[in-house]
């Protein structure tokens, strides 16, 4: 992994921090008080929107557009794991399981159950 990227994952955790802060803030001056205020079903349709609309922006092969997207989608991702109680880190940890591990050969292993 790139040096630039590692840095820029920090991002990530610190949006994660904002988010959970935002707990309790009032909706009428933060958006993600006003999102996780919602509930999880306006913050999972948001996902599944911004989700949508990513995959729209790479199929047409606009690169800028899919950038703009794919921050959209991270973000509502965070709020939506906020609002359900999962930290990122357990999301991270997760992927860390995983790594070495070949797809094609997790696949063939769930069958084999
Ligand atoms: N990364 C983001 C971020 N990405 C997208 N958005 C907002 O997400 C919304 C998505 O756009 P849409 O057009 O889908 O929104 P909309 O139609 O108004 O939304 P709905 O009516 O469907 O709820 C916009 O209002 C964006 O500004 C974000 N809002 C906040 N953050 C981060 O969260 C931090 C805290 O923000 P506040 O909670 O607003 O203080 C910010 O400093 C940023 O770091």
């Amino acid at each position: 992994m790139t040096d630039p990227l590692r840095h820029r994952l920090d991002v990530l955790a610190e949006l994660a921090d904002t988010v959970t802060a935002r707990k309790g803030a009032s909706p009428e001056i933060s958006y993600t008080a006003k999102l996780l205020s919602q509930g999880i079903e306006k913050c999972a349709k948001k996902v599944g929107e911004e989700a949508i609309e990513a995959a729209l922006a790479a199929v047409k092969g606009d690169r800028d557009h899919l950038k703009l997207e794919a921050a959209d989608l991270f973000y509502h991702l965070v709020v939506l794991l906020e609002v359900s109680g999962l930290p990122l880190a357990d999301v991270m940890g997760e992927l860390e399981k995983r790594v070495g591990t070949s797809g094609i050969a997790e696949k063939a292993s769930r069958k084999q159950v």
